[in-house]
């Protein structure tokens, strides 16, 4: 069994038994359906046959009954057999309806649990594709495959043990186009050498990368491109995958055209009629007795080429169900159990000898100390890469520290219940996230019971009430709709939110990356104004924007290189000193 196998195959187990149902109720609808044809050529027997009943001389009235005895069973027959198509596919849709909704929710579940980290290095873009495209792509495969499949091989076995039921020399002779069909259909593969097949798979990949990044890089490419080039990445992906779709298809042409060509119907009849007209010669056979295998055996090239053809879905299938499995086995950030969390005794936040890495080779953040006193604003400044963010995300409970801990008021952020450390300490990060909802719903989001009031009050503070009033619709305009607000708005739409949570804890990333200078200034009082009272810590690019910081911890490559306030720090003429320096900053001391 194949890794991509095993993956489907744990993907479907939870219905694996209604499909396997859908596809034996299939198989006997299949055979049912046959049965027409059966009694077609029992009914030539019937009237032509030398053993049928004019043969024995039989009188009409029985003939005329034994006839629409046949009529009426082979319609019942017809009649139950799609009846049993129909309930399999009706048990095959509702299991992969059931099977939709619990992969989704347990996607959800566990994406409910996975660290807000993992989310950050990952676009939203995968997660759509596993849990919207990955899980239509398994819905060909847990909707129709299975029954396909059921009622093909019901076709085929029943056909073949109705034929040797007839007569056995002319079931085999009959039925030798369909072994031929499967050794050419296998050379033709094999001559799809793994290579073709892989290199065909990967140029369809690149392809999707590449319309994706051509579809959002359009303004810049443009821009700095120029047009004509614009498009060239997409071009030569392009003209790549269709190097790779020449070289995967050109050898299997021929091979499967003349694998197709011996079981066409026209082949197969041929045969039939051939070896027909030779064992009646022969006296084997008379010429009804050849019938059944006139109307019967043509009759098994189509469930033949379709069983080969849904081989492609279980192919495309394979990849989703890899894809899927791989989200809903995403490692958790594990919570403690409601009986183990405890609850902070202060709002102190103490990070002790903290380190982390986002690979294990690599640290970002080593032997990091200091407390964040209650009430008290400390900012974190250092170079791009020095490792800020990481430090914001830590506190945050993004990802677990590699060695150390942080804790609040005591408690262990691991030993704090999810809804306790966000309802302790808020934060306002650089990317800012706006849901699709009304500016209501996005400033109420952690608190969805809030009032209009406290709303608009949390509005006023982080300086965004006004614009909002003057959308057209107010706070029921909806994001990205009638709401078009600028990178700096958006921010402090996100400051309002974490406002109105009244957290004692507030972290700020870049609070102010996304703005302009007038945004800049509405920001900044609107988070003075929040941050009053609360301990805050803030990180920050632009030194000046932290000179009244009552401490500021200056990161160099992941470790604290020197601590203090401005002043201090200025007056030690070291590294902050430099930053400082190289920032172009005028003013030194004075605040
Ligand atoms: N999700 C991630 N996966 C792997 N490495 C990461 C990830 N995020 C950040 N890093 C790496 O960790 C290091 C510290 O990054 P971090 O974003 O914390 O720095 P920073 O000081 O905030 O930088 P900046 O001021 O430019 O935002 C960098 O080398 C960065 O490449």
């Amino acid at each position: 069994m194949s890794a991509g196998t095993g993956a489907v195959r744990q993907v479907l187990a939870p219905i694996r038994g209604r499909l396997t149902l859908a596809a034996v109720i299939a198989g006997a609808g299949a055979v049912f359906t046959l049965v027409p044809l059966a009694g077609i050529a029992h009914l030539a027997t019937l009237v032509l046959g030398d053993q049928g009943l004019r043969g024995q001389g039989v009188d009409g009235s029985v003939l005329t009954e034994a006839i629409w005895q046949t009529v009426a069973l082979s319609l019942l027959a017809l009649c139950l057999g799609l009846a049993l198509v129909s309930v399999a596919e009706l048990l095959a849709h509702l299991a992969d309806n059931r099977l939709t909704r619990q992969l989704r929710r347990s996607a959800m579940d566990r994406l409910a649990q996975v660290p807000l980290g993992w989310f950050t290095s990952r676009a939203s873009g995968e997660v759509k594709r596993a849990l919207q495209d990955d899980v239509g792509t398994l819905h060909e495969l847990t909707a129709h495959y299975y029954t396909i499949r059921g009622r093909t091989w019901g076709a085929i076995l029943a056909s073949a043990v109705y034929l040797f039921a007839m007569d056995w020399r002319m079931a085999l002779v009959s039925l030798l186009p369909f072994p031929a069909f499967f050794l050419v259909f296998r050379a033709a593969m094999k001559a799809g050498s793994e290579e073709n097949m892989k290199a065909f798979v990967d140029g369809q990949s690149r392809i999707n990368n590449a319309v994706v990044e051509f579809v959002n890089g359009i303004p810049v490419l443009k821009a700095f491109a120029g047009s004509e080039r614009a498009n060239s990445r997409y071009r030569d992906a392009v003209e790549a995958f269709l190097q790779a779709f020449v070289a995967f298809t050109r050898p299997l042409v021929v091979p499967m055209a003349n694998a197709n060509a011996i079981i066409s119907p026209v082949a197969v009849l041929a045969v039939v009629l051939t070896f027909g007209v030779l064992f009646v010669g022969l006296g084997w056979m008379t010429p009804v007795e050849v019938l059944p295998f006139v109307l019967v055996t043509p009759g098994i090239s189509a469930p033949l080429q379709l069983l080969s053809f849904i081989g492609h879905d279980l192919h495309n299938a394979t990849g989703a169900a890899q894809r899927v499995q791989a989200l809903l086995e995403t490692p958790v950030l594990a919570q403690p159990e409601a009986a183990e969390a405890a609850l902070p005794s202060s709002n102190e936040v103490r990070v002790e000898q903290l380190s982390y890495g986002y690979d294990k080779q690599s640290p970002v953040l080593q032997a990091i100390d200091f407390t964040l006193e209650p009430g008290t604003v400390t900012a974190v400044v250092g170079a791009s890469g020095a490792g800020k963010s990481t430090l914001a995300r830590l506190l945050l409970r993004f990802f677990d520290p590699t060695a150390g801990r942080i804790t609040l008021g005591g408690v262990d952020l691991r030993q704090l219940a999810a809804p306790e450390l966000y309802r302790r300490v808020g934060f306002v990060l650089q990317e800012v996230r706006l849901i699709h909802g009304s500016v209501r719903d996005n400033i109420a989001l952690g608190r969805p019971a809030a009032s209009q009031q406290e709303i608009e009050a949390a509005a006023r503070l982080a300086n965004i009430h006004d614009r909002i009033e003057a959308l057209p619709r107010g706070y029921d305009s909806v994001v990205g709709e009638d709401a078009k607000l600028s990178g700096g708005e958006q921010q402090r739409v996100s400051i309002a939110r974490a406002v109105l949570l009244d957290p004692p804890v507030l972290v700020l990333d870049e609070a102010t990356a996304a703005a302009d200078a007038g945004n800049e200034a509405a920001i900044q009082a609107a988070l003075s104004r929040f941050a009053e009272g609360r301990t805050l810590m803030v990180i920050a690019h632009r030194l000046d924007t932290v000179r009244q910081a009552d401490r500021i911890l200056v990161l160099d490559n992941g470790r604290i290189a020197e601590q203090g306030r401005h002043e201090e720090l200025l007056a030690r003429n070291g590294f902050y000193t430099r930053l400082w320096r190289l920032g172009g900053y005028q003013e030194s001391t004075s605040c």
